[in-house]
């Protein structure tokens, strides 16, 4: 364990529907480091990010984040970690603007700093044409951007990303790379799960493949050669022929 990691997990499993989902994964990440989780379609990610998140609590192991218990005290979750869930849960009769700092409000923030931390958001995400807009009638896309405007909006020390780039288009990919690498140079550690190689090689500095719910590669990318070579790791490790 490394004791000035900003997030420590060891030895976490969870059991769903009777299987095991995520079975004893241990891993750290520093400030400043983003992290790209893969693996195949029910390898266990959704099942990690959840538990990393405070949605879901692990059955064991143990989560510490900023050298606190995560697991004891989830009010930890609301101060310090930003999530984007799969399909971000939107209110459909309430505006960008309101969301924004509805989110601010939940993570501690005063009337008059949750209004300005949705103003630096919206300016920041480019989302102002859509401030007044309701979430009801917004895009797909134009929701995501939404989920992740509300992750962002207290500026976390770590930021949870469960596939940030559905529904956006190649300028929205851009842009998402580029907030993701301004949060790591401020100092917050981010967490990727994504489907798609090419993301992690684009900005993630460490990449961790989850197999059967068990982490199987966790390594800098420099180390894991480059893209050609984390697909090679990938496809053995999901086609068995790296067990
Ligand atoms: N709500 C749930 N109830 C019961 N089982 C679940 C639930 N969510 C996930 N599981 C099971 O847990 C295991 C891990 O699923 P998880 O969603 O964590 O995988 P994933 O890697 O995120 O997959 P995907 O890439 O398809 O999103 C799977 O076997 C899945 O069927």
């Amino acid at each position: 364990m490394i004791a000035t990691a900003l997030l420590n997990v060891a030895g976490i499993s969870r059991r769903r529907a009777g299987r095991t989902a995520v079975s004893d994964v241990s891993f750290f990440l520093n400030r400043g480091e983003v992290l790209g989780l893969l693996g195949v379609n029910g390898a266990g990610k959704s099942t990690t990010l959840q538990m990393l998140s405070g949605a879901l609590k692990p059955d064991t192991g143990s989560i510490q984040l900023d050298g606190r218990d995560f697991v004891a005290d989830p009010r930890i979750a609301r101060q310090l970690i930003g999530w984007l869930p799969e399909n971000a849960p939107l209110w459909p009769e309430l505006s960008v603007e309101e969301h924004l700092q509805a989110f601010a409000t939940l993570r501690g923030a005063s009337r008059g700093d949750a209004r300005a931390a949705a103003r630096r958001i919206i300016d920041r995400l480019q989302l102002g044409e859509l401030r007044r807009r309701l979430a009801g009638v917004l895009s797909q896309g134009q929701r995501q951007r939404l989920g992740l405007a509300c992750a962002l909006v207290h500026e976390p020390a770590l930021l949870i990303l469960d596939e940030p780039a559905n529904a956006l288009d190649p300028v929205q990919v851009g842009e998402l790379r580029k907030v993701i690498r301004e949060r790591a140079a401020a100092g917050s550690a981010v967490i990727l799960s994504t489907h798609v190689l090419a993301e992690v090689v684009a900005v993630c500095d460490r990449v961790a493949i989850l197999h059967d719910g068990r982490l199987r590669h966790d390594a800098p990318l420099g180390g894991s050669g480059g893209g050609k070579a984390l697909e090679a790791t990938f496809f053995g490790i999901a086609t068995g022929a790296a067990a």
